[in-house]
């Protein structure tokens, strides 16, 4: 946990990074601060580590005032990850990623190990890359050293301040997607630092949107991109904000379409009769265990003898429910497919047409949104086993 109470920073000259702050970090959490550059993101951030004294205020890292501990030790708690990376380039991906297990008194070997374990975790295979110096790799590999080298010592907290700015958008979006998938596995306290407000929306569970040295929003993505509080906010996170919003809605049971359902073994003459009942010119199609299987097009059932199984088609792709409205939207466009199917595990729930998806964003955009989960859900394939 980390809490800001009524912090302030002034510099000698006169400036105020940071007026009055106070805004709570649950254990856990990912809170995200975005806002121009120079509204004072980095200086809250590096309060949190102690390079920076506040003027006044108090902040508690673990119910600890960290005024009262001593800096070397709090930073060896905290993990800190920052743009530039700051890899030792005479050291190994190794020794660098094991630096603060080092520091801390631990066996050489494991702390070595424990980097190995760490390196892996983050997608670089210790042995390919362990003895490696960092001008050795490239630009996102460095950043995952980064990364892994500031969970190393398994600190409750990490600091991340724009730890992907420095790469490519696509290799930035990578960077993010692993990370998300890394944080839901060591759900650490995170503050990230951010000018970007795709970034932000994606990564964070909650954000907070910077005016000049205040927060502005402090909310979920969803009601900061729903409602915003102000005009700064609505500005700043953009006129395609409904489109953003996609990314953090999720699809839930309510937005799906019933279609007719059938089973592999029915006769065809039963399925032609559900599909003609329903005026329907296609049915998904389960299988014994009532798990998806596919579907048939009512051509495909009309006046043929046999079962549904000689003529199903596989589903060539479908969804779990919770996953972003904007990962359905993408499988739609991708497949050239009128719906997608959603499932519950195995369990078939029901499927999404771009008008249920239009129907979901508008119900997402009218609840103005309170607390709704960021779904990071990845697209599953179903393949021909
Ligand atoms: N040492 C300093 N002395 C005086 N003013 C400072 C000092 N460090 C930062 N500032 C000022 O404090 C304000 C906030 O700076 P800060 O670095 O926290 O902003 P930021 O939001 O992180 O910006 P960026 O996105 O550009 O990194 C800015 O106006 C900056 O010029």
């Amino acid at each position: 946990m980390i809490r800001f109470e009524h912090v302030t920073k002034r510099y000698a000259d006169g400036t105020t990074a940071v007026d009055d702050l106070s805004f709570e970090v649950a254990e856990g959490e990912l809170v995200t601060l975005v806002g121009p550059s120079g509204c004072g993101k980095t200086t809250t951030m590096k309060m949190v580590n102690r390079l920076i004294e506040p003027s006044s205020g108090r902040i508690l890292v673990e119910d600890e005032d960290i005024a009262e501990t001593d800096p070397v030790a709090l930073r060896r708690r905290i993990g800190y990850v920052i743009q530039q990376v700051g890899l030792f380039p005479h050291k190994t991906v190794l020794e660098n990623t094991a630096t603060v297990p080092h520091l801390l008194g631990w066996q050489r070997k494991k702390g070595r190990e424990r980097a190995a374990e760490l390196l892996d975790l983050v997608g670089l295979d210790p042995s390919v890359y362990g003895d490696r110096y960092p001008d050795q790799l490239s630009g996102g590999q460095r950043q995952r050293v980064g990364v892994a080298r500031a969970l190393a010592a398994d600190p409750p907290v990490l600091l991340m301040d724009e730890p992907f700015g420095a790469v490519d958008p696509v290799v930035r979006e990578h960077l993010q997607t692993e990370f998300l998938r890394l944080q839901s596995q060591v759900r650490k306290t995170v503050l990230f630092v951010t000018h970007d407000i795709e970034e932000a929306v994606r990564l964070g569970d909650r954000i907070a949107v910077y005016g000049s040295g205040r927060i502005e929003q402090f909310d979920t993505p969803a009601a900061v991109l729903g409602a915003p509080a102000s005009p700064y906010v609505a500005d700043f996170v953009g006129a395609d904000r409904g489109l953003k919003r996609l990314s953090v809605t999720p699809i839930e049971p309510g937005d799906l379409w019933q279609p007719p359902v059938v089973h592999l073994d029915d006769p065809l003459t039963k399925a032609a009769a559900r599909l003609a009942s329903d005026g329907a010119r296609w049915a998904v199609v389960l299988d014994d265990a009532d798990h998806l299987h596919g579907w048939i097009p009512s051509d495909a059932a009309d006046g043929q003898d046999g079962t549904v199984r000689d003529h199903a088609r596989r589903m060539e792709a479908w969804l779990p429910v919770g996953a972003p409205l904007k990962q359905a939207f993408s499988t739609m466009l991708q497949h050239d497919a009128g719906w997608i199917a959603v499932l519950d595990g195995e369990r078939f729930l029901g499927v999404l047409t771009p008008g249920r998806l239009h129907e979901a964003l508008r119900r997402s955009i009218d609840a103005d949104a309170g607390g709704i989960a960021r779904g990071d859900v990845h697209l599953q394939t179903v393949t021909d086993t």
